[in-house]
């Protein structure tokens, strides 16, 4: 086993009424990838932050190369040897490959120039070095998140980088891509890095990591080797417990046909028939590119489609925009939490009842304390993490604010509710309270349509699985019917 590079001991981080971080070891050791893994909210990130300077600790040792160190900046941190990859990327769209890697750090050459050239060698080598195919001069905006992802580990390899740091790194990848990832990071491991992982997806965990460091609620809960790991001893370590049937799908009869699709046709998609019944939840399975977020996006009325129609409850609607849309009684959920989900500097109240200010309105005054209890209703029920319905939506973690973004769904009480990645960075234990909810408005009688990249996810809790690719529909599957390779067998028909 190699040196260990990084060791943090004790590390204590208060916010205002939330103990992020309580007495937290990490070590980590050169050639290896580290997990780091707990619920959501359970301090991942902001270890990472107090590690990497954007946060300075309240009380613990944090020692680097064998030197305790107390970064101020994520700066210092890189250029001393620490990079964190996140899950927004911090690269700039409209500049070059090789300018990015350099930004800040340009060489010259003897004359004191900028060295254009030499940039642009020494990044075309690393990417060689690295089997990417991609060349110094593309600009970032014309490349895909993965490949973007490789720019930031080449930066980091030519900055000398000796841990690398990576948030939810396949959240937005395709299946190649995470292959391409994998093969990265084992290279990395050959290069005597150190890398810590965090993921939500487990099995990624047993593919690509060696060891895995525990946390709950803010506290160091254990440190193990991923071959001595069970799938079940994990989870009762993130979540306190054991979690049984991961898909807790209950068989109801559907009702009468709320949703009717026939011949959609726009710039996405092509010629699109379907029917979602109350209390049915229709699967959506497709790669990347199907066309399923912009067929939810149709429906919820930000693209225009010029053939076919829509009926809801057997009349016709055209959603011109998204409000005309929850009007009618479609709710789209989106994927994209940060961009459209959510007023981060609002706080988690504000945000449950976006879409719903009929339900706490009278007589055209906002019934405060109906809308508190609405808020408080929907934080216990789905368990958020929060000191109280007034914090910033900004200072939750990711998989909360995921849960904010539901429960403004759930609260806009739709007739068709469109669920487009639901579970995206969120942790198992929180996945099945989802999935309990997503029970409840079957029984509510909602009619659910569910768009996931996780097969488990599709198969253990639709319905029917309508398949898309490239814009078109591929097929129909009935639940009983349906299994990963018969979904895969229609993508590729
Ligand atoms: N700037 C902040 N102000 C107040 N509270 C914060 C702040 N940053 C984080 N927190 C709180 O600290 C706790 C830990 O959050 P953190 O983001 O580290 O969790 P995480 O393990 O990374 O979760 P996830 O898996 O959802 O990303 C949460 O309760 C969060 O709301």
């Amino acid at each position: 086993m190699g040196e260990v590079v990084l060791k943090l001991k004790g590390v204590c981080k208060e916010f205002p009424g939330v103990k992020a971080l309580d007495g937290v070891d990490l070590e980590v050791r050169e050639g290896e990838v580290m997990a780091l893994l707990g619920e959501n909210g359970a301090g991942k990130s902001t270890l990472m932050k107090c590690l990497t300077g954007v946060y300075q600790r309240d009380a613990g040792s944090i020692q680097f190369k064998g030197k305790e160190i107390n970064y101020t900046n994520a700066r210092q941190a890189q250029d001393d040897g620490i990079s964190i990859i996140h899950q927004e990327l911090n690269l700039i769209p409209k500049m070059k490959v090789y300018e990015n890697i350099f930004l800040g750090r340009e060489l010259k050459n003897k004359m004191g120039k900028i060295d254009i050239k030499q940039m642009y060698n020494k990044t075309a080598e690393m990417l060689k070095s690295m089997n990417v195919d991609l060349k110094p001069d593309q600009k970032i905006c014309e490349l895909s998140v993965a490949q973007q992802q490789m720019v930031e580990i080449a930066k980091a390899l030519l900055l000398d980088t000796k841990v690398i740091v990576m948030d939810e790194p396949t959240d937005a990848l395709t299946d190649s891509e995470v292959v391409s990832l994998f093969k990265i990071i084992n290279d990395l491991r050959d290069r005597k890095k150190a890398v810590v992982y965090i993921s939500h997806r487990l099995e990624e965990i047993f593919e690509i990591c060696d060891r895995a460091t525990i946390l709950r609620d803010g506290a160091f809960i254990g440190e193990k080797k991923v071959s001595e790991l069970t799938y079940d001893e994990l989870i009762s370590m993130m979540v306190g417990r054991k979690l049984e049937n991961q898909f807790p799908y209950e068989a109801m009869k559907p009702g009468k046909t709320v949703l009717s699709v026939k011949n959609l046709s726009n710039d996405y998609v092509h010629d699109i028939s379907f029917d979602v019944k109350a209390g049915e939840v229709l699967g959506v399975a497709g790669l990347v590119g199907a066309g399923r977020t912009e067929l939810a996006k149709t429906l919820y009325g930000v693209f225009h489609y010029d053939k076919g129609t829509v009926e809801l409850d057997g009349q016709q609607i055209h959603p011109k925009n998204p409000s005309d849309a929850i009007r009618n009684g479609i709710y789209y959920m989106t994927e994209d939490r940060k961009g459209d989900g959510l007023v981060l500097i609002m706080n988690v109240k504000e945000n449950i009842s976006l879409s719903s200010s009929d339900k706490i309105t009278s007589s055209g005054h906002i019934n405060e304390k109906k809308d508190r209890e609405y808020a408080e209703d929907y934080v216990k029920k789905m368990r958020i993490k929060t000191p109280s319905v007034f914090q910033k939506t900004r200072n939750l973690s990711g998989g909360n604010q995921q849960k904010v973004i539901l429960a403004k769904a759930m609260m806009s009480d739709p007739k068709v509710l469109i669920l487009d990645e639901p579970t995206r960075g969120i942790d198992v234990g929180a996945k099945k309270e989802i999935y309990l909810l997503i029970n409840e408005l079957r029984r509510q009688g909602k009619a659910v349509i569910m768009i996931s990249s996780e097969m488990p996810e599709i198969l253990g809790m639709s319905d029917r699985i309508m398949i898309l690719h490239e814009g078109q529909k591929k097929g129909e599957l009935s639940r009983e019917e349906a299994t990963q390779e018969k979904i895969m067998d229609k993508i590729l028909s």
